[in-house]
This record gives structure tokens, C-alpha cells and sequence, in this order.
């Protein structure tokens, strides 16, 4: 088992630094990095896509391409204007409403990315559950004007019940992604009429065969996002994307520029816009370069440890 830390290049959910466990199996590598914040018990479902990855491997894909977006973190217009420019897609997902932010910087930033895409581009924006009703409506109403036209906004708000009063009262399509995430019953979020497309993320939804599962049960167009993790996790993200019979939109799984390095030399970057469909998971074969100090390593192989003990208590750690 071998345990990572890269620095992120920009501050990204509160995150400086992307930790987690590599482990191999008999059908290759998984990866192990639920965020500090998550509980043992929540970390279950991250262990179960791992281990699909190492033991079991993946469904066969139906294509070998994914288009993705590029995502921006909480930056200077210039800087989010950099980020777009270079990253060769034509979708952007820009991260707004981050709590001490005013709501001018998220608009000046979302000029930006509109400059460096051109109107042909399509525009995303990512509220974090930030907001309550009333100013979701009316921040959403603004963001709309400033990039000249949204393609969505994702999880506006906390709640189900919330997300559907903004969908009522706004034009642009509602995405939801911490309700699918948590919801005991993805299912909700479509017969509640909140959103017109589903999130879907492949480690907290417990592996490629859950996720296929939870996305066919909410019935909408998915996303699949990633939760920046390597390119060892991120090919189960991939294999996700390649899995799901429609895809209408560009996904998540853009992430690896927000690193600052990679652990393998197969690094999946984004090539004009698209990544390629791997059928496992890459060589950490520049591990080294990342490998994290002796602390960190005993923390992440002790939680992984109670994790084992969780998953197996409740019958859940095996996909
Ligand atoms: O969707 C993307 O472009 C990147 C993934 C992303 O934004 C994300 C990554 C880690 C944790 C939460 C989120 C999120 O969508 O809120
Ligand atoms: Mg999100």
C-alpha cells in the first residue's frame, strides 16, 4: 500500500493538500482518499470503489472517449481566465458563493471564463450548497447575465425541497450533487422535480457498479464528477462515464491540472477537452515523487484499518 500527499495549486474545498491510500489487487490498482472530514462510516462506500478497482475491475465501456469540463477554484478573474485558456475545453465549471467571497468576485470571474471560452463554450457554476431560496434565485438570475448564459447551476442549495423551489423560479437547469451523495434515495431528487441533471461521483457512491445502479434509479442526464483524486481514481471515474448509456454532457473528471503533480507517468490530463476511457487503472510508477511522510502514511493506514472494520461490521466493504 503505498500513501500519497500532493499539494494542490490552489486552495480547492478548503483542501491545500490531496492525500489518500494507493492499494493493488489482483485486477490492479484502487485508490483510497475520502476527504478528513468524512466519518468511518461514510468512508465505506470510498474503500468498496476501491476495491472493485483492485479485485474485480470494471463493466465494459460503451465509448472510449470522455468530454470534460475544466474546473475552476476561487480565483483572481485573471487567473480563471488562465485556467480556461489552457485547459482546452469547452465546458467550464466555476466554483461560486465560497463563504467570505463577495458575490461581485464570483460575477467578475465568470466574466472571465466567458471571455476565454467564447460564446460558443458552455458554462457550469457550483454553489456548494451556499445559498438559501430567495438569494439563490436572484444570485442565479445575475450569474446568468454574467456569462452571457448558463449551461447549469449545481446544488444551490442544502436541501431536496429547496432545490426544487429555485428550479420553479429560475430558467437555468438545476444540477444536484451533495443530494445524490447523500440521499439514502437517489430516486427523490427526480420524483421531487429538483433537478434537471444528476452528479454522480464514483467513490462515495461505493464503485463504478453502485454508481451505474444510483444513476439509473434518479432517471436524469448524469455528470460524472470526480473527488480530485489521482489518476488511479480517476480512471474508475472514467470507467463510470464510459459505462452510462446516454451522456449528454461534458463530466467532472478534469481534475488533475489542481494537483500539482501526479503519481503516475500515464497522467489523465485532458486533451482538448477529452479524456481517454483506460480499462484499469494506471501505474503509480511516480509515486516516489509524492510519497507521504511517515505520520501521514501511519494516519491513512490506521484509518483505512478502522475503515476494513466498519465496511466488514456492516457487511459492506466488498462491491
Ligand atoms: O466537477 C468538477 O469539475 C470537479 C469536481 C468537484 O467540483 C468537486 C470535487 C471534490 C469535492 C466536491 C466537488 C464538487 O463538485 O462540489
Ligand atoms: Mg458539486
Amino acid at each position: 500500500m503505498l500513501v500519497y500527499s500532493i499539494p494542490m495549486r490552489n486552495r480547492f474545498r478548503g483542501i491545500t493538500v490531496r492525500e489518500g491510500v494507493l492499494l493493488e489487487g489482483s485486477a490492479g490498482w484502487g485508490e483510497f482518499c475520502a476527504f478528513l472530514d468524512y466519518s468511518d462510516e461514510e468512508c465505506a462506500p470510498w474503500l468498496a470503489c476501491a476495491l472493485e478497482a483492485a479485485e474485480q475491475g470494471w463493466p465494459a465501456p460503451v465509448r472510449s472517449e470522455i468530454p470534460v469540463n475544466c474546473t475552476v477554484p476561487v480565483v483572481s478573474p485573471e487567473r480563471a481566465h488562465e485556467i480556461v485558456a489552457r485547459s482546452g475545453c469547452s465546458t467550464a465549471k466555476v466554483k461560486v458563493a465560497d463563504p467570505g467571497t463577495p458575490p461581485a468576485d464570483d460575477l467578475a470571474r465568470v466574466e472571465a471564463v466567458r471571455d476565454a471560452l467564447g460564446q460558443s463554450g458552455a458554462i457550469r457554476v457550483d454553489a456548494n450548497m451556499a445559498w438559501d431560496v430567495d438569494t439563490a434565485v436572484a444570485a442565479i438570475r445575475e450569474l446568468d447575465r454574467a456569462a452571457r448564459g448558463l449551461e447549469y447551476v449545481e446544488q444551490p442549495c442544502p436541501s431536496i425541497e429547496e432545490l426544487a423551489a429555485v428550479r420553479r423560479r429560475v430558467d437555468v437547469r438545476i444540477a444536484a450533487d451533495e443530494s445524490i451523495r447523500r440521499a439514502e434515495d437517489p430516486l427523490k431528487v427526480a420524483v421531487a422535480g429538483a433537478a434537471d441533471v444528476a452528479v454522480i461521483k464514483v467513490a462515495p457512491l461505493g464503485g463504478v457498479r453502485r454508481a451505474l445502479a444510483v444513476a439509473e434509479a434518479c432517471g436524469l442526464p448524469c455528470v460524472v464528477s470526480s473527488a480530485v483524486e489521482t489518476s488511479v481514481g480517476m480512471a474508475a471515474g472514467l470507467a463510470l462515464a464510459a459505462a452510462l448509456p446516454e451522456l449528454d454532457f461534458a463530466c467532472g473528471l478534469g481534475t488533475l491540472p489542481l494537483l500539482t503533480g501526479d503519481v503516475t507517468t500515464d497522467s489523465l490530463v485532458p486533451v482538448n477537452g477529452h479524456l481517454p476511457v483506460p480499462t484499469h487503472a494506471p501505474n503509480p510508477d511516480r509515486f516516489t515523487d509524492f510519497a507521504a511522510d511517515p505520520s501521514t502514511t501511519t494516519r491513512w493506514l490506521t484509518r483505512l484499518d478502522r475503515v476494513r472494520e466498519v465496511a466488514r461490521a456492516s457487511g459492506r466493504g466488498r462491491p
